[in-house]
């Protein structure tokens, strides 16, 4: 379990958390929000690898802002960051191996061992020879997350894990992810409503550093309920309508004339929570 008190973190003049209360299980837990509401701050904070100015977090009963405790919780987390850097000339098992290295893998034969195990893990035993840079962005990405995964932590942290990718490697991705979840504590940051739709339990939604939202995603598409409507013609006042597929119009609010109601998704939710909180 890790309890997250009144976090707060502050560059210049700007709050990018503010005072966030936050709990997270075990399970997948996705994190949306608009650019610049604080994600992926709260993931460096929970990833050690930024201080917060006040608050507190207590993962597994360890405190990062303790020294020694910050390390024992650093072994117990994995941390894919946005952009990872890609060492285009390393091969699959170099990149790994190195992070390995630095992680404190010592015995050479156990972390080679722990190096193919999580290569096997993301699908790409048969790409450890293959240089970064022949690699595809799907495979970029699985080696990104095979690095986060050395040592079995208990905690993943993914920021923006699903970035870039095509629909057909972001499937394999959440496959991959959401059988993470199965036993341990997965937090990610995307954009990606649909992601949040299919592979997390609980999502969070944050704005202004705080959270402003927790729950399920089907909770956050109740948000829309009886709000959603589909009409042959464009509203005439809602700024939040758009021309689907079929050519008739999706509108979040107040009807148009003569719409129908329509299920609301988990993007028309968070849609409608941010047009309200704003
Ligand atoms: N190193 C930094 N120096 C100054 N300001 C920063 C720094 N890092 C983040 N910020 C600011 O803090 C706020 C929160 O940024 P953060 O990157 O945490 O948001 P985010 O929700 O992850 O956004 P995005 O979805 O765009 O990645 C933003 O206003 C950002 O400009």
């Amino acid at each position: 379990m890790i309890r997250i008190k009144q976090l707060t973190k502050t560059y210049g003049a700007k709050r990018a958390l503010d005072g966030l209360d936050l709990t997270l299980g075990a399970g997948v837990t996705g994190l949306l929000g608009p650019n610049g509401a604080g994600k992926t701050t709260l993931l460096r904070c929970l990833a050690t690898t930024l201080a917060p100015d006040g608050g507190a977090v207590d993962a597994f009963g360890l405190d990062p802002a303790d020294r020694e405790q910050r390390t024992t919780l650093r072994r117990r987390l994995g941390y894919l960051p946005q952009n990872p850097g890609a060492y285009p000339h390393f091969t699959a098992f170099d990149l790994v191996d190195y992070v390995a290295i630095l992680k404190e893998l010592t015995d050479r034969e156990h972390r080679h061992a722990e190096v193919r195990r999580v290569l096997a893990e993301v699908g790409l035993t048969d790409q450890a020879a293959t240089k970064v840079r022949r690699l595809s962005g799907g495979m970029r990405q699985r080696l990104a997350l095979a690095q986060a995964l050395l040592g079995e932590p208990d905690l993943l942290i993914l920021d923006e894990p699903t970035v870039g990718l095509d629909p057909e490697q972001r499937m394999v991705f959440r496959a991959l992810v959401s059988r993470l979840g199965e036993s341990r504590t997965v937090v990610l940051s995307t954009h990606q409503t649909e992601d949040v739709a299919a592979l997390c339990e609980r999502v969070v939604v944050m704005r202004d550093g705080r959270a402003v939202f927790d729950g399920t995603p089907g909770e956050l598409a109740a948000v829309a309920d009886g709000r959603v409507w589909l009409s042959d013609t464009p509203p005439a006042t809602s700024e939040l309508f758009w021309r689907t597929a079929d050519g008739r119009y999706r509108t979040l609010g107040a009807p148009p004339p003569s719409a129908d109601p329509t299920a609301p998704g988990v993007e028309d939710g968070y849609l409608m929570l941010l047009g309200e909180a704003a």
